[in-house]
């Protein structure tokens, strides 16, 4: 199988990974320490963090300020009312209008506080999703644990979880936080004055509103479940229509569109027969939370009226009652209000916090120490890993790549490919590796990139891949289809070694410090690379209009400044010669390539091989033409075991010398 970027960095699962980590996962988890815990781990980050914490928790001040506030103009307007319909049933004209000016004052005060929580909240509830989207995403990538993700199928669509269930978990978690807190001073406020107007008003409150909740939690106790597995077969159905976007030539050339749709008709189905279930559930919760608010506009003015027909209370004190009677039953009620919410919540601190155990694994130091994570440990596996070793590069240092008794397993350890190689790449020695179909070649060259580290023995890197903080560049990794980045020309030729430097400059940066300490290529340095690869025709080809960054003032940028969908629109044979003018402008010590001339004629292929080999560049090649070995000055050859049906059984290697 060849290596395949554009798989790594734009599929997220595929369908069949999507399936089976669905059902393995059969619903929400519905401990509540389990949860508690993971919304505090999720939570607090940003609350502590060093340099952001302390301007978010000043905001909060201010958010709980305003939230205060609105607790305070919902007493005074309790008040206002009351006076106000006792002015009314008094029939006292001149204390009406003094109330009904009294009234529009407290609007004309009360109304901004209302508005500027909303909007404060909402600010704050930005910021903090900007921060934890930041945080998952760098864990995302730190150690490759997006690729170890996909190709171990861990979890389900993680694009869905970091950018909508961290904008929902922000949201709501300072949504809820607000609302209890409104909820716990208004209990305070307003059972002070419903006590004080007809204590046995106050019990009957607390029964009902006791009651109400524990019935509410029994008939809703499906939706935590059941909003789990909404979120994941809609992320599933949206990623069935990705698909269908991204392979959309393979599948027309296939004309497999009906077995698409079937696909997606399934998914669909499994959207709305999970939807089907919610609503039924809801339904069920809605009959009783209905009948709940529709009982409680009569119920405090059914209890206080023998007061008022015995003339005990004033008319206007039943308005009174009845609103405070309100205020208190929505905050001691808030499950059966918010039972719905509360469920969506908690699914999406389930889905979050898996999400961030499974990162928190792959990111943590000892994972990087000890080899990539996520062997089968049990049932007697072996969980060895390869020691994986870089040395600083010497100019004048022969070895390049030293392969020391190279035991190679897939990633569950379950499967032997390669069995105690022994080998050495030399400065000026390219060597050519050959093999059945799935004998492990590419699967060599994921370990000597550190992507699979199951098995034993040692690798030696001469020099370093290029690193995010911009350092090494001495060794590259070419896959059969090279990954185009979205941008303009220029991009595509920079990528990866002085990619930030390339949005940079495009004005798409933000302020980030360039990517590499290697001088950026000129414009003529690239330009020459283009002729080299014979892909200069593309010097002239022009941006469609609607991509803007024009360059020649006439609305479409041409040259390097060309913006196009490049992955769709150049041939496989033509991203290759393109990954070769990456390797020209680099000339990195040693480049690993898989397959990375598959889709060319023998003419360009003998070009480009020609090309790197002039500027220096020592190769290893993964590829199956027997045109390659001209190229190359010694092939390693990976052999099913003699006897052996296939090669599932295990390979054996040989290397020899290219005459
Ligand atoms: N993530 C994975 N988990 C388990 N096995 C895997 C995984 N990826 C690949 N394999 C298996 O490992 C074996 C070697 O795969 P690899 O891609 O290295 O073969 P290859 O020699 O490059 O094949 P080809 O010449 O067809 O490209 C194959 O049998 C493949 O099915």
């Amino acid at each position: 199988m060849p290596l395949d970027t554009k798989e790594i960095v734009s599929d997220a699962q595929t369908p069949e990974k999507n399936l089976l980590s669905i059902n393995s996962r059969e619903g929400a988890s519905t401990d509540l320490s389990v949860i508690w815990s993971r919304l505090i781990k999720l939570g607090m980050p940003y609350w502590s963090d060093p340099v952001e914490g302390g301007g978010a928790r000043w905001k909060l001040a201010g958010v709980v300020a305003l939230t205060l506030g609105t607790t305070g103009v919902s007493v005074l307007f309790n008040f206002l009312g009351r006076d106000f319909f006792n002015a009314l049933s008094e029939k006292d004209a001149e204390r009406f209008t003094q109330m009904l000016i009294k009234w529009l004052g407290g609007v004309v005060l009360g109304v901004p506080v209302f508005v500027f929580r909303d909007y404060v909240q909402s600010k704050l509830a930005l910021d903090w999703r900007d921060y934890m989207t930041r945080r998952l995403t760098e864990d995302y990538f730190r150690n490759r644990t997006f690729y170890q993700i996909q190709s171990g199928s861990l979890i389900d669509n993680p694009d869905q979880r970091i950018s909508s269930d961290v904008r929902q978990f922000t949201d709501t978690a300072l949504g809820f936080s607000m609302t209890i807190l409104n909820a716990g001073v208004d209990l305070i406020s307003f059972s002070g004055i419903l006590y004080s107007i007809y204590p046995p008003l106050f019990v009957a409150l607390l029964i009902y509103s006791i009651g109400g909740t524990g019935v509410s939690i029994f008939l809703g106790r499906k939706l935590v479940g059941l909003n789990f597995q909404q979120e994941a077969q809609e992320a599933n159905f949206r990623f069935g229509l990705v698909r269908v976007r991204e392979n959309a030539e393979s599948i027309a050339f296939y004309g497999g569109e009906e077995s698409e749709a079937k696909l997606l008709f399934q998914r669909l189905g499994a959207v709305v027969a999970n939807y089907g279930d919610l609503l039924v559930t809801s339904r069920n919760l809605s009959f009783f939370t209905s009948f709940y608010r529709f009982l409680i506009q009569i119920l405090p003015a059914a209890v206080v009226a023998p007061l008022f027909f015995r003339g005990e209370i004033e008319f206007g004190v039943i308005n009174q009652s009845s609103s405070a009677f309100n205020h208190i039953l929505s905050d001691v009620s808030l499950v059966v209000y918010q039972f719905e919410a509360l469920a969506g919540f908690s699914a999406i601190i389930d889905r979050l916090g898996e999400f961030t155990e499974v990162v928190d694994n792959f990111a943590s130091p000892e994972s990087e120490e000890d080899g990539l994570p996520g062997s089968v440990s049990s049932g007697g596996v072996d969980t060895s890993k390869i020691d994986l070793v870089d040395w600083p590069s010497n100019a004048n240092s022969s070895p390049l790549l030293s392969l020391e008794n190279l035991t190679l397993r897939t990633p569950n350890g379950v499967r032997t490919l390669v069995q105690d190689l022994t080998m050495q790449v030399n400065k000026g020695e390219s060597l050519l590796i050959v093999g059945p179909s799935g004998t492990g070649k590419t699967s060599l060259l994921r370990a000597i990139a550190g992507l699979w580290s199951s098995g034993s023995g040692r690798i030696t890197r001469y020099g370093k891949p290029i690193a995010a903080d911009g350092t090494g560049g001495d060794i590259l990794f070419v896959p059969q289809r090279p990954y185009m980045v979205l941008g303009t020309l220029r991009e595509q030729l920079l990528y990866p070694t002085w990619s930030t430097v390339s949005a940079h400059s495009a004005g798409m940066g933000n302020g980030a410090k360039p990517a590499s300490s290697r001088p950026i290529p000129s414009d003529a340095e690239l330009e020459e690379a283009l002729r080299q690869v014979r892909l200069d025709a593309l010097l002239s080809r022009a941006s469609p209009s609607s991509s803007g960054n024009s360059s020649n003032g006439s609305g479409a940028a041409i040259g390097l400044e060309c913006m196009a969908d490049w992955a769709g629109i150049l041939s496989l044979g033509e991203q290759q010669r393109l990954a070769f003018a990456r390797i020209l402008l680099l000339k990195p010590k040693l480049v690993l390539m898989d397959e990375a001339t598959s889709a060319l004629d023998i003419d360009n292929e003998e070009l480009l091989y020609r090309a790197i080999a002039d500027a220096g560049v020592t190769f290893v090649s993964v590829g199956h033409r027997p045109t390659l070995s001209e190229f190359h000055s010694r092939v390693l050859r990976l052999n099913p075991t003699p006897g052996s049906v296939d090669v599932e059984q295990g390979t054996t290697w040989e290397v020899q010398t290219i005459a």
